[in-house]
């Protein structure tokens, strides 16, 4: 069996890569993360526009490929065209092109005084379907926020950028007669997301390779001796600190989000007065199946990954769902932490004190007693957050932003709503005001963009998190799981 594509020897450039440019013509770049640059395309046989991923990261490139296949039919999700991924390459995923997102529609909604209540309803029935198809297919996809929903010309949204995602059980491979739409969607037709233009399907080539790919990369348990180890840690290692430009810093998987904490957070905290912190010895048991406390951007994350859970599950995304709608409402982040600190400061100032009585269980999360909070009397309550807006818009919110996780309103239960039946209706797709363009995107770096990215961009590392080592009698054995 091949060995999966190798770390050390990457080509830098997608313009090089004549098996891409032999398909499709390399426009301009249009966006890059953590993990990835972003450029537009066009498909020489047709003329299709098409955005190029090419990810620098390993992981992220598995998971990415491996959530976008198995919700390859899911409306509100992005389609995965094909892809490129061969020996000493970064991988390349050819996607349908979305011209626009839901920080554009955010930031248009603040320059224009609010957005309808109609089109907010809209903006949320799509994020729910996709959320809902992802979890109904077991993917938690860790990383929701409203730079990774995506807008069509025609006003489709779609859940993009798959790189943190999870499948937390079996893979369920999702073909056209298995994905339903909910219930009351196919009651209302109203609310029925126009399919998007379906763009070719993955070819079957694509698809084995794969298949071949994960089961190389999941499987493969080469016995490598320490010396080898150590090397291709240091290889990554130095990967990520030459990516200084990106504001990522590295994490190792079993350091929990508050464990990497500097202290020039906790001094330039404006939480410092009301909370004692205590840096604990030695890192969090790092257990097979465990799930890294870094994901997602700081101002989605849900309190229980603050506080360095390592063991939940779609609960995650539900709480950055109730994060993304109150910024739909109220065109403000919620909760705009500036540290890990800060955010769980301003997370109880408005939800109360985070303890047993109010989030069972919260005492064993791996962080909980490293930092104490002086106790919120009475708390400011979503209400203050989300003024003037209406009791069933403030009640949705209420429902995603919970300390139990278990007591979040799950995607499916929120499209049944009373709140979408309610007066004003969701409008229809054409209706919608999707902003015209993605201008100056790829240049977030400066201004108030700039500042909402950095200020909130945390990178997941899950690679060191991921690996497993464990001892063989040649010495011991590195697995990535
Ligand atoms: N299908 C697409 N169509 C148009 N633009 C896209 C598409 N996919 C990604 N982009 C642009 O590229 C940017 C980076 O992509 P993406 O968020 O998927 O990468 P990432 O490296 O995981 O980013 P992040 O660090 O924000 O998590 C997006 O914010 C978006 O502007």
């Amino acid at each position: 069996m091949d060995p999966p594509p190798s770390q050390s020897s990457r080509s830098w450039s997608i313009y090089g890569r004549t098996e891409i440019t032999e398909h499709y013509e390399i426009l301009d770049r249009i966006g890059s993360g953590a993990y990835s640059d972003v450029y537009r395309g066009r498909r020489l046989s047709d003329g299709l526009l098409v955005a190029l991923k090419e990810i620098h990261d390993y992981q992220s490139s598995f998971r990415e490929i491996e959530a976008l296949q198995i919700l390859r039919h899911a409306p509100n999700v992005v389609d995965l065209i094909e892809y490129f991924w061969q020996e000493d390459e970064d991988a390349v995923l050819v996607l349908e092109y979305l011209h626009a997102d839901l920080a554009a529609v955010i930031r248009d909604g603040k320059k224009a005084g609010g957005l309808p209540a109609g089109e907010v309803k809209q903006w949320m029935l799509q994020i729910l379907t996709g959320v809902d198809a992802c979890h109904r297919n077991s993917v938690v996809h860790r990383d929701l926020k409203p730079s990774n929903l995506l807008i069509s010309a025609d006003g489709v949204l779609k859940l993009a950028d798959f790189g943190q995602a999870r499948i937390i059980q079996g893979i369920g491979f999702m073909n056209e007669d298995s994905f339903v739409l909910p219930e009351q969607f196919s009651q209302n037709k109203e609310w029925i997301p126009q399919e998007a233009a379906t763009i070719t399907e993955m070819t079957k080539a694509s698809h084995s390779a794969l298949e071949i790919q994960m089961q190389t990369y999941q499987e493969t348990i080469r016995p490598i001796d320490e010396q080898e180890y150590l090397g291709e840690v240091e290889d990554v290692k130095a990967k990520y600190s030459d990516e200084t430009d990106k504001e990522t810093s590295i994490q190792d998987g079993d350091a929990s989000c508050l464990a990497t904490c500097s202290t020039g957070d906790i001094e330039d905290d404006p939480f410092k007065s009301s909370y004692s912190y205590e840096v604990a010895e030695g890192g969090i048991e790092d257990e097979p199946g465990s799930m890294t406390s870094c994901v997602g951007t700081r101002w989605f994350r849900a309190p229980e990954l603050l506080y360095g859970s390592t063991n939940y599950g779609q609960e995650v995304d539900l709480w950055s769902l109730g994060c993304i709608f109150a910024e739909l409402l109220s065109l403000e982040p919620l909760f705009p932490g500036t540290s890990d600190i800060d955010q769980i400061g301003r997370i109880i100032s408005v939800l109360g004190d985070f303890n047993e009585e109010t989030s069972p269980g919260c005492s064993k999360l791996p962080d909980y007693n490293k930092i104490a909070f002086t106790k919120v009397g009475s708390p400011i309550g979503l209400e203050a957050c989300l003024q003037h807006h209406s009791p069933s818009e403030v009640g949705l919110v209420k429902k995603l932003v919970r300390y139990d996780p278990a007591t979040r309103a799950t995607a499916v239960e929120l499209l049944g709503d009373a709140y979408f039946k309610e007066e004003p209706l969701p409008v229809s797709l054409n209706e919608l005001k999707v902003p015209t363009s993605r201008d100056g995107q790829d240049e977030k770096s400066s201004g108030e963009w700039g500042d909402y990215r950095d200020m909130a961009s945390d990178s997941d590392f899950d690679d060191f998190g991921g690996v497993n080592v464990t001892n063989t009698d040649k010495g011991f054995a590195i697995r990535f799981s």
